[in-house]
């Protein structure tokens, strides 16, 4: 194991989550146990194409477990999708001699290490977002943390709702996904949770449940609405006219993506980030670390992203039960 390989490189692509310095300093610890040398690449695939790196040594990646945010910034890149961008990059994968990349990031930025791989450079994924929306794990980096985040906004939210007697329409995060929104709806006991998976009747999954929870004698109301169903202030203003509460919007937006990893982020990304270099180390390429059943596997990057995640059932019948919803199928 490790003759081929002598330099890695590591790259945080996409948006940020809790987690990823963790990620970061795995993989370098990792790349040391194993006597290779560990590069950081700055900004994403933009620093692929510019060549903008730094050697991570020991003390260099020291105390980042428990850090939000990247030290390694990151970045969407529209040049790396161009072919003029691409050649770029794997010329600087040339020039610095390096063996390997290990991509921290979402379903974009497993395709960008695809198309690396494409071009005969070792890749390997690790699953950092904090939509929780790859199919091939049941985990990404960063959604505890995200969801931990969102439900202690909420709850302060809920107390001036209550003192008020307001009706709390939140927006949550997660891009086409709602599996954050259900989540963080289920954790804060939600009047009614809207996700993108599920169509909406706004008289029986919005109206309904607000009656039902004014008549057993609640006075304020918290609606949780994931981003992919559309605009929360609409949601807001069609509760108004229909009810005639004082309904208030919180879009919850980057907050979500900041702060200190919990626990289990940081121990996800520790077991991730020295897996990936494990695989690299091991010959493998092409592929993304995933968790399955509690276990670290490794899928092909294509078949994982030919994969669709389904919506967690059953934590949607949980949820329309506490509601007093009749489920749907
Ligand atoms: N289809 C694609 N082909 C090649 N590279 C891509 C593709 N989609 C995204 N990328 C690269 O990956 C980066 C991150 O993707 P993005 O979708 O923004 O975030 P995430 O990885 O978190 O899903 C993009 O800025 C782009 O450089
Ligand atoms: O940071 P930006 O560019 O505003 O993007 C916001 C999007 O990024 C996310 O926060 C995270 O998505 P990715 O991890 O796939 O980048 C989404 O929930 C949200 O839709
Ligand atoms: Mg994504």
């Amino acid at each position: 194991m490790g003759n081929a390989i002598r330099r890695i490189g590591v790259l945080t692509s996409g948006g940020d989550a809790p987690g990823m310095n963790a990620a970061i300093r795995a993989a370098a610890r990792t790349c040391f146990h194993l006597g290779i040398e560990c590069v950081g690449i700055r900004r994403g695939f933009n620093g692929l194409i510019n060549g903008d790196d730094e050697v991570l040594n020991y003390s260099r990646v020291s105390g980042l477990t428990r850090m939000g945010g990247t030290m390694l910034y990151s970045a969407r890149s529209a040049e790396f999708r161009t072919e003029a961008g691409i050649e770029k990059a794997v010329n600087t994968c040339k020039l610095l001699g390096l063996d390997g990349i290990v991509g921290i990031g979402g379903d974009g930025t497993f395709r960008g290490l695809h198309d690396l791989a494409d071009h005969g450079i070792a890749v390997i994924g690790v699953p950092g977002t904090i939509d929780n929306d790859i199919a091939c794990s049941s985990y990404t980096i960063g959604y505890d943390t995200a969801c931990n985040t969102a439900v202690e906004c909420i709850d302060k939210l809920q107390d001036t709702m209550q003192s008020h007697e307001r009706c709390s329409v939140v927006e949550v995060m997660g891009h086409r996904a709602g599996h954050l929104a259900l989540y963080v709806g289920l954790a804060c006991g939600a009047t009614a949770v809207l996700i993108p998976e599920k169509p909406v009747n706004f008289e029986e999954d919005v109206i309904e449940p607000i009656r039902r929870a004014r008549l057993s004698g609640r006075t304020h109301f918290m609606i949780i609405v994931a981003e992919g169903v559309g605009s929360s202030y609409d949601v807001a203003n069609k509760i108004k006219e229909a009810t005639a509460l004082d309904t208030r919007v919180t879009v919850l937006g980057h907050i979500q993506r900041g702060g200190a990893p919990s626990a289990r982020d940081r121990v996800t990304a520790t077991h991730m980030g020295y897996s990936a270099v494990m695989l690299l180390a091991s010959g493998k390429t092409d592929r993304v670390v995933c968790m399955q059943d509690d276990k670290y596997i490794d899928y092909d990057i294509t078949e994982a992203l030919s994969m669709k995640k389904g919506l967690d059932e059953d934590k949607y019948t949980v949820m329309r039960t506490m509601i007093g919803q009749h489920n749907k199928v």
